[in-house]
């Protein structure tokens, strides 16, 4: 018997990633900005440590957010895990920050062990997604990066919220979803701020 899931995933994903592809640097940029004050906006805490991600393959473009978090707080970003090759670690990012391109061709922190903050030290985690639905559920680059490093997100005492980050665009009705998704918390496009729960 044929196993359509994964082909729907995979279908999903090329047609979402054409669509935030074909958005104008104008559209990106107004998008880029909007989200920005939609991020300050839900920003509670003072000096908050938030997780962030350069903007690769149309992604929605954090440059604005990320200047803002630094205002006042600390923002991270993900680094390739340099053993299992298969989880994140998140690494503090400044103007100061040496980088390398990762595996993808993704510009990422040095790994320096100094720089590395926990899981746990995080208030949000601005997630990148391909595809996302009301409901909280994420479809991603495919490589299980994020769910990787979430599997036990919950045993945590101080656990961040999972915020997905998206252009309105990629938004779908129901997306499939398999055992190891970690659903998202919430989800803040440039018009939207839909909590999950
Ligand atoms: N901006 C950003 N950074 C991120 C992620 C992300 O989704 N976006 N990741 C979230 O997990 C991790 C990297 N995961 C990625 C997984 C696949 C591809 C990608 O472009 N895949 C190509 C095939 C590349 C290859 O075979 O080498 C493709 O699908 O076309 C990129 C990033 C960590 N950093
Ligand atoms: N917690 C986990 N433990 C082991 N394998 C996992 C886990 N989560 C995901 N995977 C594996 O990763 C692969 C890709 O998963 P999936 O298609 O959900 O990735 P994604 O959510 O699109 O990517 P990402 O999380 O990097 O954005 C799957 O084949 C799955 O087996």
């Amino acid at each position: 018997m044929t196993n359509t899931k994964p082909l729907t995933r995979r279908a999903l994903r090329q047609s979402l990633r054409a669509q935030r592809n074909a958005l104008s640097p104008g559209q990106q940029s107004e998008a880029a900005r909007l989200l920005s004050e939609q991020i300050q906006s839900i920003m509670t805490q003072p000096n908050s440590t938030v997780a962030g991600y350069l903007a690769n393959d149309g992604e929605i473009d954090l440059t604005p957010t990320i200047k803002g978090c630094q205002q006042n707080g600390v923002v991270t970003l993900p680094v390739l895990h340099p053993f299992t090759g298969k989880h994140l670690l998140f690494q503090t990012f400044t103007e100061q920050t040496e980088m390398t391109l990762n595996r993808f061709g993704i510009s990422e922190p040095a790994l320096n062990s100094t720089a590395i903050r926990l899981l746990s030290q995080h208030h949000l985690l601005l997630m990148p997604l391909v595809g996302f639905d009301a409901q909280g559920n994420r479809l991603g680059m495919g490589g299980g990066f994020y769910d990787r490093t979430l599997a036990n997100i919950n045993a945590l005492k101080n656990r961040p919220t999972l915020v997905g980050v998206a252009h309105d665009c990629q938004q779908v009705d129901e997306l499939p979803v398999e055992p190891w998704d970690v659903p998202l918390d919430l989800i803040v496009t440039p018009t939207q701020i839909i909590s999950t729960r």
